[in-house]
């Protein structure tokens, strides 16, 4: 597949989703994230407001689901989501459910491998149990526990060759990624690349020395866009 650009929308009103949602597909972006944060704060009303101004973008709901997922899915795809995620930590059952749902509502399911013992077997896991797409998750509290202590942060960019080869899947890394190794998942064989924490965490660092955010965006996706097809 063609790298495609997600942005993250971990923000907590409509108003700001809908306000960064618009500066990022004007500068490019393929794909918006209802982030958790968002799911948690509006719901389905999130879902139902982006769908409405974008009518033609693919919308990924970050669920995080791990039990009832046949309706999480649906409640999800009925307000306009074309993509759910469900977690590896859930039982086979829950992924199934998930799975149906999405064949049945015609959406992409997305397998997150978050704390999963081992995460490469937890990507295989859900390429078996029907999911269409990996993402390779390195969790937020997780890497900044370890980081607090003292140790070294882990990265997605650290197991994410040995993911790309464990399925035949596309394959999202996510979790404390710079712009620049954002920017460099294509080349690890993962064509889906997500922007997010630097947009609402750390805008500055998010911006060149003489670009505002939008036009920074805009490079960003340039550069991705001009990888070629990722074997997927
Ligand atoms: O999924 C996320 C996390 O579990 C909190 O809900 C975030 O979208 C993810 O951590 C964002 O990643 P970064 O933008 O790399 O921090």
């Amino acid at each position: 597949m063609k790298p495609i650009v997600q942005i993250s929308l971990d923000l907590t009103t409509i108003a700001e989703a809908l306000e960064t949602a618009e500066m990022a597909i004007r500068a490019g972006v393929d794909w918006i994230e209802a982030g958790t944060p968002l799911i948690l704060a509006e719901g389905l009303h999130g879902i139902r407001a982006l769908r409405e101004r974008f009518p033609d973008v693919p919308i990924v709901a970050d669920l995080k689901t791990m039990d009832g997922g046949y309706l999480e899915a649906e409640m999800m795809a009925g307000a306009g989501a074309t993509h759910v995620v469900v977690m590896a930590q859930a039982h086979d059952e829950t992924i199934e459910c998930v799975v149906k749902a999405g064949r049945d509502c015609g959406v992409g399911v997305m397998g997150d491998n978050m704390a999963y013992n081992t995460m490469i077997d937890g990507a295989r896991r859900l390429e078996d149990l029907g999911c269409d797409y990996i993402v390779h998750h390195i969790g937020y509290d997780h890497r900044r526990g370890i980081a607090a202590a003292g140790g070294r942060m882990p990265s997605p960019l650290d197991d994410l060759r040995a993911v790309v080869d464990a399925v035949k899947i596309p394959v999202q890394a996510v979790g404390g990624l710079s712009i620049e190794q954002a920017i460099q998942c294509p080349a690890y064989g993962a064509p889906l690349v997500v922007l997010g924490a630097p947009l609402t965490i750390d805008a500055d660092a998010f911006k060149t020395a003489d670009g505002d955010l939008e036009s920074s965006l805009r490079l960003i996706c340039e550069k991705v866009h001009a990888y070629d097809e990722v074997q997927r």
